[in-house]
């Protein structure tokens, strides 16, 4: 049994939902959160039953917006003195930027978006993948620990079944330290719902969009669907959609239940980021596009007339 630490992020009632993927896969160590600000009192109640022991709101000065040295310089301190063996979050933009740094200040190893993990006897050992997606790579990790370890969102899946644990939730004082360099705003995109890499279902388009106004027949899509929009890059390098929708290689990399692909050919990069989706739905009209190849249901059609028809069509069942 190991001693684990899963960081997360709060949101306005809930924290990221990846950390209960990872606590479902973490049952049978001893398992405990922390989260810089307040957890919800909601997320406190799931998190037990999903088997978290102490729930930590870490709080102190100059920590209310992230800040790499800020974040990491609270965590290390609070870390060092908890004896963990390991430490989990998701693989968020956030956690992206933290974890190297937090792994680098223990001169600690570290397993980056692993996609899945098993810890027989307490010791971790991931798989990740490589060379966007054609291979998978089994990672182990040596070293002083504790060892750092993120986790793709949405690859783990939520856990079948609870495992209830004590979830006492208490405060602890933190020291941000010295901050040379701090984030002054977080703009959310305005066509974000809900940020890609955690979204369950995803509507992404292509060159064949042709123009940005045209992404509005997506977005009617995917809200009555609950879905959030993605992008290819030809449709970023084009101007129809703003960078942080990119889905791919040089973008995003997501693995939501659905992943609805309008008017994209499949490039190699592109299936990088989206490959690991549960089901692929792909509207082309070339029947030899090479996303069919890779896609549990391919519609071969005009997705001007194609998209409309889905959206009023879901719009009688949901
Ligand atoms: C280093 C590198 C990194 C890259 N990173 C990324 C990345 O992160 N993400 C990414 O997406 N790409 C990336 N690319 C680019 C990638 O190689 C492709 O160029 C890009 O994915 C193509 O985008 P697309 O499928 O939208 O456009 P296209 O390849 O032009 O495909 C458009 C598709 O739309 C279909 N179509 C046309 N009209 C319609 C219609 N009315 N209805 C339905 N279908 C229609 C066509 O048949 C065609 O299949 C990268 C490339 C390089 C070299």
């Amino acid at each position: 049994m190991a001693k684990v630490l899963v960081f997360t992020e709060v949101t306005a009632d809930n924290v990221k939902s990846v950390t209960y993927e990872i606590l479902g896969k973490l049952a049978g160590n001893e398992v405990d959160v922390a989260a810089v600000g307040q957890v919800p009192a909601g997320a406190v109640a799931e998190l037990a039953k999903f088997g978290a022991a102490n729930i930590h709101s870490l709080k102190g000065d100059n920590l209310d917006n992230y800040s790499p040295e800020g974040y990491a310089n609270a965590l290390k301190e609070f870390i060092g003195n908890g004896g963990y063996d390991y430490v989990f979050a998701g693989s968020t933009s956030l956690a992206k930027d933290l974890f190297p740094r937090l792994s680098g200040m223990f001169d600690a190893g570290m397993a980056s978006e692993v996609t899945n993990f098993t810890m027989d006897g307490g010791t971790f050992a991931g798989t990740r993948p490589l060379f966007a997606g054609k291979c998978l790579a089994k990672v182990e990790i040596e070293g002083p620990k504790p060892h750092f370890v993120t986790v793709r969102p949405n690859a783990l899946g939520m856990p079948s079944s609870e495992n209830a644990a004590a979830g006492n939730a208490a405060d602890a004082s933190v020291s941000a330290g010295e901050i040379r360099a701090a984030i002054k705003e977080i703009i959310k995109g305005a066509s974000e719902k809900l940020d890609l890499t955690e979204a369950n279902i995803i509507v992404s388009g292509g060159r064949a969009m042709k123009e940005a106004s045209n992404f509005k027949i997506l977005e009617d899509l995917a809200d009555t669907i609950g879905a959030t929009v993605g992008a290819s890059r030809a449709a970023v390098d084009s101007g129809y959609a703003p960078h942080a929708m990119q889905v791919g290689q040089t973008g995003k990399t997501v693995a939501p239940s659905l992943y609805i692909a309008c008017g994209i050919s499949g490039a190699i990069q592109h299936l990088a980021g989206m490959r690991t989706s549960k089901c692929i739905v792909a509207i082309n009209t070339d029947p030899d596009a090479p996303i069919f190849t890779k896609a549990d249901y391919g519609i071969v059609g005009d997705l001007f007339q194609i998209v409309p028809i889905l959206t009023e069509e879901f719009k009688k069942i949901m």
